[in-house]
C-alpha cells in the first residue's frame, strides 16, 4: 500500500482529537524516558538525538524501515507518528514523499526530495572529460598467437624480469592481469593469452585491450591461430606488435615470418610498413626490454590517456567466488580513480569495496586508470567482461542491479533449452539435430556401459552424442558445459552438488537421475521416438452443405453453408464434394458469419467461406473439413 500524503480534508473535530493523542503520546514518551533515566538506563532518546540529522534527501517512496532508519529513528515510532497521521503503514510498505515530509517535520528535519536518478544512464553516460585532466595512462597488452610459440613463457618472463625493488619481496598474486615497471613507466598485461579470451570480452561490450603482441615462433612460422589472432585483433582495431620468438632455436627462421606475415597485412618497417617485429627469446629472456619499449612507443603514437578525476569506471577482467572472502573480482580501471569505499555496479552485481590488493598481494586505497586490481565486497560474481561503474548511491546500485537481473531472466526465458520432454517439439521445430547429452556416473564401469549403450540408440534422422563422459558428481562446469552445448545431463548413481544444482537452475539445464541402467536406455529411446517424423492420420471435424454461391470480383466465389454437424474452422483442411465424387482438396481460406471474420462456426449454422485457389462451387455441393493430427510412433 502506498499510503495518502495527507490526512484528508479532516473535520476540525477530527484534527483536534489526533492533536490530544498526540500531546497524549508525547506525555506518555516522555514519561516513559524519565522512568528510564531514573533506573539509571541509557538516555535512549537523546542519545539518538544526539546524531538525529537536521536534513536528509529522498529520491521518491521508500519503505517504512528504511526511513526509519535514514532519520535514525525506530521503525515503530514512526508507524505510531504515521497512524496519527491516519497513515497505516507497516515497517515494510512504501510512504511517499508527502508522508516523509510531514513525519521529517515532526523532529525538526528538513526533508529534501530529489528527482531519482536515471541508474542506466549514469551507467551508459559518456562523461566528457576536459582535456586539462586527462593525462597519460599505461597501456593494456594481450598476447597472442598459436598454441606453443611461447606466449606463458613471454608473460611469465615479463612478469618476473620487471618487478621493482620495492615490491619484490611482494607475492605474485594470480589475479588475471599484472603491471611491470619499465623504467618510470608502466604496463598493464592481461594475464589470459589467447584471442578466445579477448573476444570473449569483446562479445560482452568490453574493450580492454590497447595493444596487442603477437607470439610467433621463429621455428614454426604463421599457423592458423595466427591468422586467427591477426583477424580478431584486426576486427577489435587493436594493433599489433609481432614478438617473432624463440630465436634462440638453431632451425628459427625470422625473415620467414616477416615473409608470411606480410601475405597478412602486418609489414615490418623495413619492408616500407608500419609493423613493428622484435626478435626476442621467452626462454632466455632476450629481446624483452625492446619489445616493452616498443609497447610504450606504440602507447606514445596512440596518445594514450584517462582522467583520473572522472567517475570510475572498467571491465571485469575475471571473477570468483573465494571460500573465504566471498566474491572476488579483478577490475581493470580505465576511467576515473576507484578508491575503497566505493559503491560499485558490475553487471548483475553491486557492492561497496571492502578491500582491493594489486597483482603483488599488495593493499592498495585507490587505483588509478590502466590498474588492475582484485575488489572484495561485490554481492555477487560477476562475468568477464561485464562494465563496471561507481555510483554515488547505493540504493540507485541496487535498483539498477535489480532490473538488469530481470532482463537477463526474461532474456534466459526466452532461449529454449533441450529437455527430455521437449526433444520432440524441439526436432520437429528444426531447433535440434543433434541430441547431445553428457554422462556422469559412480564408476568407470558404469560410464563405459551407459556411454555404449547411449550410442547405440538409432533412430532415423536424430544422432545422440556423447559430448562429455566422467566419473563423479555432477558438477557446476557440467552445467556449464551443457549450458553452451545445448545438451542434458545424465548422472547414474551419482547427483549434482549443490552449485551444480543452483547453476542448473539458472542456466535451465536438465539433469535427469537414474539407478538403473534400462531405465535411461529407455527413457532416452521414447523420447528420441518422439523425434522421429511423426505419422498423421486425418480426423474429419464436420461437414456443410453449399446453399448459396456468390462470385465477388477480387474475393473469387463465396459459398454461403449450413453446417451440418461437427464444425468449420478456419484453419481446417477441406474437400468438396459433389453427387459422392471429391472435387477439390485443399484449405478453407477465409470464414465469416455476417460481415465478421470467425475462428469457427459450430453445426446448426450458417457462414460464408471461400475454398483455397477453387471458385468452381455449385449449390448442392457438400464440404467435408478434417484436419491432420500427428500420432506418435510406438
Ligand atoms: N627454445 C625456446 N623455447 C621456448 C621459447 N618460448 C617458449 N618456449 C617453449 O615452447 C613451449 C611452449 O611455450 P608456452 O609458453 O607454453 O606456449 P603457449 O603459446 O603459451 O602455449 P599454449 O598455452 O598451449 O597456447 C614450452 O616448452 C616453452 O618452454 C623460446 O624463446 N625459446
Amino acid at each position: 500500500m502506498t499510503a495518502a500524503a495527507k490526512p484528508q480534508s479532516p473535520m476540525a473535530r477530527k484534527e483536534k482529537e489526533k492533536d490530544r493523542e498526540r500531546e497524549e503520546f508525547d506525555r506518555k514518551e516522555r514519561f516513559n524516558e524519565e522512568k528510564l533515566i531514573q533506573r539509571g538506563g541509557p538516555r535512549r532518546r537523546d542519545a539518538r538525538q544526539a546524531d538525529v540529522p537536521t536534513s536528509v534527501t529522498v529520491e521518491g517512496p521508500m519503505t517504512v524501515g528504511e526511513f526509519a532508519k535514514l532519520i535514525r529513528r525506530e521503525a515503530s515510532e514512526v508507524i505510531k507518528k504515521l497512524l496519527f497521521l491516519g497513515i497505516m503503514a507497516t515497517i515494510n510498505q512504501e510512504i511517499d514523499t508527502d508522508a516523509m515530509e510531514l513525519i521529517a517535520s515532526e523532529y525538526g528535519i528538513t526533508l529534501e526530495v530529489k528527482p531519482p536518478v536515471d541508474e542506466e544512464a549514469i551507467d551508459m553516460l559518456v562523461e566528457e572529460d576536459r582535456p586539462e585532466d586527462l593525462v597519460p595512462r599505461p597501456p593494456v597488452v594481450t598476447i597472442m598467437g598459436h598454441v606453443d610459440h611461447g606466449k606463458t613463457t613471454l608473460l611469465d618472463a615479463i612478469r618476473h624480469s620487471n618487478v621493482t625493488e620495492t615490491e619484490a619481496g611482494g607475492i605474485t598474486q594470480h589475479i588475471g592481469a599484472y603491471q611491470v615497471e619499465v623504467g618510470d613507466r608502466k604496463i598493464t598485461f592481461l594475464d589470459t593469452p589467447g584471442h578466445e579470451a579477448f573476444t570473449t570480452m569483446r562479445a560482452r561490450g568490453a574493450q580492454v585491450t590497447d595493444i596487442c603482441i603477437l607470439v610467433v615462433a621463429a621455428d614454426d612460422g604463421v599457423m592458423p591461430q595466427t591468422i586467427e589472432a591477426i583477424s580478431h585483433a584486426k576486427a577489435a582495431n587493436v594493433p599489433i606488435i609481432v614478438a617473432v620468438n624463440k630465436i634462440d632455436k638453431p632451425d628459427a627462421n625470422p625473415d620467414r615470418v616477416k615473409q608470411e606475415l606480410t601475405q597478412h597485412g602486418l609489414v615490418p618497417e623495413e619492408w616500407g610498413g608500419d609493423t613493428i617485429f622484435v626478435n626476442i627469446s621467452a626462454l632466455k629472456r632476450q629481446g624483452l626490454d625492446e619489445l616493452l619499449e616498443m609497447v610504450l612507443l606504440l602507447a606514445d603514437i596512440r596518445e594514450l590517456k584517462a582522467n583520473p578525476k572522472a567517475r570510475p569506471r572498467g571491465t571485469v577482467i575475471e571473477a570468483k567466488l573465494d571460500r573465504g572472502r566471498g566474491p572476488v573480482a579483478t577490475v581493470l580501471v580505465q576511467n576515473g580513480t576507484l578508491k575503497v569505499g566505493d559503491i560499485v555496479v558490475a553487471g548483475t552485481t553491486y557492492g561497496r569495496v571492502r578491500a582491493m590488493v594489486n597483482d603483488r598481494g599488495k593493499r592498495l586505497k585507490e587505483a588509478g586508470p590502466s590498474t588492475p586490481v582484485e575488489i572484495q565486497g561485490l554481492n555477487g560474481v560477476p562475468s568477464a567482461g561485464d562494465l563496471f561503474v561507481v555510483y554515488d548511491d547505493e540504493r540507485a546500485a541496487r535498483n539498477l542491479v535489480e532490473k538488469r537481473a530481470n532482463r537477463e531472466r526474461e532474456q534466459m526465458q526466452a532461449t529454449t533449452r533441450v529437455t527430455l520432454d521437449d526433444l520432440y517439439r524441439q526436432i520437429r521445430e528444426g531447433n535440434i539435430k543433434e541430441f547431445n547429452v553428457i554422462v556422469k556416473a559412480d564408476v568407470q564401469g558404469s560410464v563405459e556401459a551407459l556411454v555404449h549403450s547411449i550410442e547405440k540408440i538409432e533412430v532415423e534422422g536424430v544422432r545422440v552424442k556423447v559430448i562429455h563422459r566422467a566419473v563423479g558428481a555432477i558438477t557446476e562446469s557440467d552445467v556449464a558445459l551443457a549450458s553452451a552445448s545445448n545438451a542434458i545431463i545424465i548422472g547414474f548413481n551419482v547427483r549434482p552438488d549443490a552449485n551444480a544444482k543452483r547453476a542448473a537452475e539458472t542456466e535451465r539445464v536438465e539433469i535427469r537421475l537414474y539407478r538403473v541402467i534400462y531405465d535411461v536406455i529407455s527413457e532416452l529411446e521414447s523420447a528420441m521416438k518422439g523425434l522421429l517424423e511423426p505419422e498423421f492420420k486425418e480426423v474429419t471435424i464436420g461437414h456443410a452443405e453449399v446453399r448459396q454461391v456468390f462470385h465477388i470480383s477480387k474475393v473469387g466465389t463465396v459459398c454461403g453453408c449450413y453446417v451440418q454437424d461437427g464444425k468449420v474452422t478456419r484453419d481446417a483442411q477441406a474437400r468438396l464434394i459433389r453427387d459422392g465424387i471429391v472435387v477439390y482438396e485443399g484449405k478453407v481460406d477465409s470464414l465469416k458469419r455476417f460481415k465478421d471474420d470467425v475462428r469457427e462456426v459450430a453445426a446448426g449454422f450458417e457462414c460464408g467461406l471461400t475454398l483455397e485457389r477453387f471458385n468452381d462451387v455449385k449449390v448442392g455441393d457438400v464440404i467435408e473439413f478434417f484436419k491432420m493430427e500427428a500420432v506418435k510412433p510406438q
